[in-house]
């Protein structure tokens, strides 16, 4: 392992969001275990709560032969701002901020002997790679989603087949590689009815500006989506790399980037109980079901005789929803059987014994988890992805049943039929059958990401490629990793553009390349004149 400012050096932005950040730290600790050095950044308001649930600290955490660590930014609005938690007003708050920002924490990187080679973001912030080229620096995108919902989007945006419209809201979709998808199991941000509008622009923002990465990353492995992947990647230049979740050259990574702290007496609690008798429900970080949904649900797990571990997490306050409560005296009734937490260790509790299966909302994170561990699923969809999510487990993996067709239903799930659905997922033959189902994609997961696996290739070769282009940067481009972007450099009133000229000129003074060199020499005199002390 060499010392952290020798490495390669590349810079991971994230949206905001648990299921978004998730995937990217996770890649960051891949790319770190194979001997880059990693800085990941979001926003400080995310970057508080990070620091108080996990395990971050100021130093850059060894991780493989590489290295991680954190930087996090102000997005310019009070601690207390609820306009947070409205995308269509936080999204282009972010981008403004961003795209000055970034480019700064760039620059200040390469002034301390850090010059990054690389920038990666995820969905929702598409701008990051319109700073990457305005900075001559490459730049790839993760994609947190399903391969499905990839080539779902694409097709959408590029209107290459038909789609549920305002004329024909029922039809049914057929993309090329795919099975079938009726109308509600297309990711629902694409139906003209969908609450969600401004979800469905931050998602085809990314679209837009497919062609600016030079590689796009899916957390996702090659033999699950064997067919579609092939199909894609004739269209972009995509590269499967999951399940991110798991490294093998650095399984037990302490960093973690939990928003909420997780609660560990739930493993106390099902080292207490019988293999496979417990059955763990969590809807994720952002789904909220209504009261009545909750009741229903809080029923049939009394009536049907499991243990249940369930995930409760207060909703943000700025979020319109309220506080849901169990029945009263519900967890009177059910004693030793039920375990409540607000935010739980979902890795560990998925790999644990007593856990039998899953009732999820099928996000992807959850989903990629539950299949790695060889856990089957209760699917309970609710929107955008976890629609399509839910028809794969289903239809196509074959680890799980449904209980749900979706938020646009709005039917409410009797306890009736939540009890039917658990019974069936835990005994007899069907859950038999879903448990080897199950096993088998947790053996093909595995084959994915070892060494040498076909995910644990594709990592290898975008960590070549990024050390190639640092070595290619390092020799012929001017303006890298110190120059903030034309527009950048407009917002702070600094512009380097002359009158009538549409091109950011540079001044060799302020060659980025030059300084970029200059302080790496610097620093590391400076470090060896501290080591010698
Ligand atoms: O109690 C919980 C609930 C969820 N998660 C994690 O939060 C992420 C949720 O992402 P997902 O895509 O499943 O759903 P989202 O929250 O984005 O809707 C996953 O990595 C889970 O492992 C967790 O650690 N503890
Ligand atoms: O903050 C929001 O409004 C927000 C956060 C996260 C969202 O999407 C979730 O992300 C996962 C990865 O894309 C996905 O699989 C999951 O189903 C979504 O809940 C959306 C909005």
């Amino acid at each position: 392992m060499g010392s952290e400012s020798s490495l390669v050096h590349v810079f991971l932005v994230s949206f905001p969001a648990q299921g978004h950040v998730n995937p990217l730290l996770r890649l960051g600790k891949r790319l770190a275990s194979k001997g880059l050095l990693v800085t990941f950044t979001t926003p400080e308001s995310i970057g508080k709560q990070m620091r108080k649930a996990s395990n971050i600290g100021d130093q850059p955490a060894p991780v493989g032969d590489g290295f991680i660590r954190f930087e996090f930014f102000e997005d310019g609005w009070d601690e207390d701002e609820p306009r947070r938690q409205d995308l269509d007003q936080y999204l282009p708050q972010l981008e403004k901020v961003g795209k000055v920002i970034i480019p700064e924490m760039i620059r200040r990187n390469a002034e301390q002997g850090r010059p990054i080679s690389c920038l990666i973001n995820n969905p929702f912030i598409p701008w990051v790679s319109d700073v990457a080229q305005s900075l001559g620096l490459p730049s790839a995108m993760l994609w947190v989603q399903s391969c499905a919902c990839f080539a779902a989007y694409y097709h959408y945006y590029h209107d290459l087949v038909p789609f549920p419209s305002e004329t024909a809201m029922e039809i049914d979709v057929q993309l090329p590689c795919m099975p079938l998808l009726k109308h509600d199991e297309v990711p629902s941000f694409l139906y003209p009815t969908t609450p969600y509008p401004f979800l469905r622009r931050a998602i085809l923002g990314q679209y837009k500006n497919l062609d600016r990465p030079f590689c796009i990353l899916l957390d996702t492995f090659q033999e699950l989506e064997h067919e579609i992947v092939e199909y894609m990647s004739k269209i972009c230049p995509i590269k499967t790399v999951g399940p991110l979740f798991k490294n093998p050259r650095a399984p037990n990574a302490a960093v973690k980037g939990d928003f909420v702290k997780a609660d560990y007496d739930c493993i106390r609690w099902l080292d207490s109980k019988p293999p496979a008798s417990v059955v763990y429900v969590s809807f994720g970080s952002v789904v909220y079901l209504k009261q009545d949904q909750w009741d229903e649900i809080a029923y049939g797990l009394l009536n049907s005789g499991v243990n249940f571990l369930w995930v409760m997490k207060p909703p943000h306050k700025d979020s319109g929803y309220t506080l849901l409560k169990l029945p009263e005296g519900l967890l009177e009734k059910a004693g030793e059987r039920a375990k409540v937490v607000e935010w739980s260790p979902q890795e560990q509790v998925l790999a644990h014994p007593a856990t039998a299966c899953f009732v999820t909302h099928c996000g992807w994170n959850s989903s990629m988890e539950a299949l790695t561990s060889g856990m089957p699923v209760v699917a309970f969809p609710q929107w955008g992805d976890q629609v399509t999510d839910a028809k794969y487990l289903v239809d196509v993996f074959k680890v799980g049943l449904r209980m749900c067709r979706g938020e646009a239903e709005d039917k409410l799930i009797t306890r009736d039929v939540v009890e039917r659905c658990l019974r069936e997922a835990t005994v007899g033959h069907k859950a038999v059958e879903m448990k080897e189902n199950a096993l088998r994609w947790k053996t093909a997961a595995e084959a994915a990401f070892v060494e040498g696996g076909s995910s644990d290739r594709n990592i290898h070769a975008f960590v070549d490629e990024v050390r190639r282009r640092s070595v290619e940067l390092t020799a012929s481009k001017p303006a890298a990793a110190a120059e903030p972007t034309a527009e950048a450099a407009d917002a702070n009133g600094k512009s380097d553009r002359q009158d009538g000229d549409s091109q950011l000129v540079v001044s060799p003074e302020k060659n980025g390349l030059a300084l970029h060199n200059r302080c790496r020499k610097k620093w590391r005199i400076w470090r060896l004149i501290r080591a010698a002390l």
